[in-house]
């Protein structure tokens, strides 16, 4: 890593013994770094374009780009067979069989009781080391996901926010990113970005989640509010760019104008070749981003999907509203 870069001094042994949830951050490759997929003809991957209509008033949409119709599909990015898994120590079974196909441009919720299996789900596609697989399958892009270690999965264009997003004493936020994107570039055969460059790099990023460029200097995450910290996780995604955002739970911890700008963010990341995936309890997230599909899951399973008008009668009905289809 260019010198030029370590404008704060840091090092990766820094990153490691974190917490289990950060193996984003453990320091074989600097984290599931988001990096980008070994495909690089991807043009939309890393860029915060504007194929959504936004307003102040009203939800923000998608507007689709691809001149395809409703009926017609995209490329299939996700495709999970029959998924088992289970809790690495205790062998405790959490996810059932499930099963879900995510194809380019769609954005899907998944909803479902505390405790049903929602985040575990999120972090077996990411490969945490939690957990442990016993059956089923993962294509991602046409491969295996399930072969590839962690870091390889982001390599191959996934990103995960977690519910709790971890802190990273003494490494700064600036320096965080400029590491990954410069990790990033590395892989791609790219010249590393300076200081000057890479802020100028970073500042559209910025304003687009209405960050505060003073969080920039701060430690990643650390001292953050909740609120801070899912803007945060934001801004590492429109940094490091994904081809699949798993985002779980980025609406808790916000008030309505944060959830407002974060929702805002995540819509202007949409391009029709990517994807989001993402889980919440809520309505209010999906009225601004607009899923495709909403997924149900009880006690580790996909009982029923629709669309958002599920997300309505949740709200009004509770889950008893909703019988398995
Ligand atoms: N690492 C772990 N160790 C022990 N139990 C776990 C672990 N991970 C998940 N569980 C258990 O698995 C079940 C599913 O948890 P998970 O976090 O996936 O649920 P969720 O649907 O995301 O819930 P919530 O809506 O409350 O976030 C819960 O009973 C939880 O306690």
């Amino acid at each position: 890593m260019a010198a030029s870069l370590l404008q704060t001094p840091f090092s990766l042994s820094c990153l490691s013994n974190l917490p289990s949830n950060s193996l984003i951050f453990t320091n074989s490759t600097l984290l599931s770094l988001h990096l980008p997929s070994r495909t690089t003809t991807r043009p939309n991957r890393l860029s915060l374009k504007a194929n959504v209509s936004l307003t102040n008033n009203s939800p923000l949409t998608t507007t689709s780009t691809s001149g395809l119709s409703d009926n017609e599909k995209g490329k299939v990015l996700l495709e999970v067979k029959d998924l088992t898994a289970v809790i690495a120590e205790s062998k405790q079974q959490i996810l059932k069989g499930v099963n879900l196909v995510v194809r380019e441009g769609e954005v899907h919720a998944i909803m479902g009781k505390n405790g049903s299996g929602k985040s575990t789900f999120s972090k077996v596609l990411v490969g945490h080391p939690d957990y442990e697989v016993t059956g089923g399958s993962v294509m991602f892009k046409g491969e295996n996901l399930l072969e590839m270690a962690p870091e390889e999965r982001s390599l191959a264009g996934l990103f995960m926010s977690f519910q709790s997003p971890v802190e990273i004493p003494g490494v700064s936020n600036i320096s965080f990113l400029q590491m990954a994107v410069n990790a990033r570039r590395e892989k791609l055969g790219l010249p590393p970005f300076d200081t000057l460059q890479f802020y100028g790099f970073l500042s559209p990023k910025l304003a687009a989640v209405k960050m505060d460029a003073g969080f920039l200097d701060r430690n990643v995450n650390e001292g953050f509010s909740g609120g801070e910290k899912k803007r945060n996780e934001i801004l590492q995604l429109a940094v490091l760019g994904a081809d699949m955002a798993i985002l779980d739970e980025i609406d808790s911890g916000l008030d309505v104008d944060a959830l407002q700008d974060v929702a805002q963010a995540v819509v202007g990341l949409l391009t029709p070749t990517n994807s989001v995936l993402m889980v919440t309890h809520y309505q209010r997230l999906l009225d601004y981003i607009n899923p495709k599909y909403v997924h149900i899951m009880e006690d580790g399973i996909i009982v029923k999907t629709g669309d958002i008008s599920i997300a309505k009668q949740l709200e009004e009905g509770g889950y008893k509203s909703i019988s398995p289809a």
